[in-house]
């Protein structure tokens, strides 16, 4: 037994059940500060006054990590464990000290609290990062057609149903996707989005399922976790669901259906607990007929579709979202511009949009940029926005020359319109001279009625 016991480095001692000594390492021994012939075969209580073996092994019931006074007068966290024989009778008392000094152990519970605060922090921050970052109330629109959307997107975050989102680019699948998982109860786990159209095909399966050590050249040691992995518990958005290719379906269908993964070049499932979010801009049921999308995957997904209306059928809807999204931008990018013009917003309502929110978006903060003011005038927005589409045509009569001459006019009336008839802000903004600009208002006679 000292043979045994003596070169541990923890200090050690063994009672019989009459709480009698019979084993004590040397460590545990200088610890107590007598040669170990003294204490082997004395009653534990006569070695140490305090000792609660007698208690543990009438009891029966182990002491874990207590703190124990020595009649020394040193201070350590100790283990006590009853040994018990096949009759369930104490056999004998195991006894060790896991600090030397109760201190050690603060500071490794000090450290310990450190250690776990920091671990908070960065889940916290990895949460932030991977969490969703938009709520419904993010999400703009009255029409009849974004209401029922809103309020389908509602419902199916309360579900635990796969959500299908369609809708042109631009309508706002991601904020949704965003949104669903944010009022979900997964909202406090991870929101995994992967763009099915960006990865390369080759790439995707690694990408979604994960690889082990060794599955392909360049390999990370020790493998690397997939997407599915990583939301575990929470949720994943497919973006582009539409994009993905067909070996990639069926693997996907497998995951849907088995709720367990495999990484690439892996032989062991994973079980993963992941509500998918997918969203595309293809007609998937077209897809489905000319076979480059599989069936069985479509109606695993389309369980809770919800079809985004794009700009352009949103009555209404247009000229609040541009007063909203304006406010947003103009704080975003740290300026006041706060009005659109009655003949900027008619350009804004007339037009089709076919980028939807994002081009709209995209139009403000151009225009924002581009105004000195608070306002934005038509002469803010891009062409094809204000585009006058009859001076294209040519009607009988027209000459190059008066095309030219009619589209100056416009430009320039429009101008002096938007920036009531300020000339230097003109002439400025169309890049010729004052003087210039005189002789044109002075030619197509564009000076404002004297009143
Ligand atoms: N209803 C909305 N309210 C406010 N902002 C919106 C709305 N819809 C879209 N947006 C904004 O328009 C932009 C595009 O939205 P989003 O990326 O969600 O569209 P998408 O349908 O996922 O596009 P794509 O199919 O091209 O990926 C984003 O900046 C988003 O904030």
């Amino acid at each position: 037994m000292e043979k045994l016991f003596d070169p541990i480095s923890v200090p050690i001692i063994l009672v019989d059940k009459d709480t009698k000594i019979r084993m004590i390492n040397q460590i545990f021994a200088d610890y107590l500060g007598f040669p170990k012939e003294e204490i082997l075969g004395k009653p534990v209580l006569e070695v140490d006054e305090f000792s609660r073996f007698p208690y543990v092994l009438s009891s029966k019931k182990p002491e874990i990590a207590w703190k124990h006074k020595f009649k020394n007068g040193k201070t350590a966290i100790v283990h006590r464990i009853p040994v018990l024989d096949i009759n369930q009778e104490v056999a004998y008392g195991f006894g060790l000290l896991l600090f030397q000094d109760v201190k050690e152990f603060k500071d490794i519970i000090e450290k310990n609290k450190l250690l776990e605060t920091a671990l908070n922090y960065a889940e916290e921050q990895l949460k932030h990062l991977h969490g969703a970052k938009y709520s419904w109330e993010n999400i703009l629109g009255t029409s009849e057609k974004m209401v029922l959307a809103i309020y389908m997107g509602r419902r199916a975050s309360q579900t635990k149903s796969n959500v299908l989102l369609l809708g042109e680019s631009g309508t706002g699948k991601e904020l949704f996707a965003h949104a669903i998982h944010h009022s979900s109860n997964r909202q406090h786990e991870r929101f995994i989005k992967v763009n099915c159209a960006a990865i390369p095909a080759e790439l995707l399966e690694s990408e979604l399922f994960g690889y082990v050590e060794g599955a392909f050249t360049g390999a990370k040691k020790g493998g690397n976790p997939g997407k599915f992995e990583l939301a575990s518990g929470g949720s994943i958005f497919l973006d582009e669901i539409g994009d993905m290719p067909l070996s990639m379906q069926a693997k996907l269908l497998r995951v849907l259906q088995e709720k367990e993964i495999e990484r690439v070049g892996g032989t062991r499932t994973i079980p993963v607990d992941v509500r998918v979010i997918a969203a595309t801009n293809k007609n998937l049921e077209k897809m489905v007929e000319e076979g480059s999308f599989r069936e069985d995957l479509f109606y695993r997904l389309n369980v809770m579709s919800i079809e985004i209306p794009p700009l352009r059928e949103r009555e209404n809807d247009t000229a609040d979202m541009a007063m909203k999204l304006l406010e947003k931008l103009s704080s975003q990018l740290g300026v006041y511009v706060s009005t659109i013009s009655k003949n900027a917003m008619e350009h804004l309502l007339n037009y089709h949009w076919p980028g939807n929110v994002r081009e709209l978006e995209n139009v403000l903060e151009r225009a924002i940029n581009l105004t000195d003011t608070d306002t934005i005038h038509s002469i803010h927005l891009p062409f094809r926005i204000t585009g006058n589409k009859k001076l294209h045509k040519l009607s009988k009569g027209q000459t190059l020359k008066s095309i030219l001459e009619e589209t100056e006019k416009e430009i320039i009336k429009n101008y002096l319109d938007e920036l009531n008839h300020n000339k230097v802000k003109v002439a400025d903004i169309l890049n010729i001279s004052r003087s210039s600009l005189y002789d044109k208002i002075e030619k197509y006679q564009l000076n404002p009625p004297l009143s």
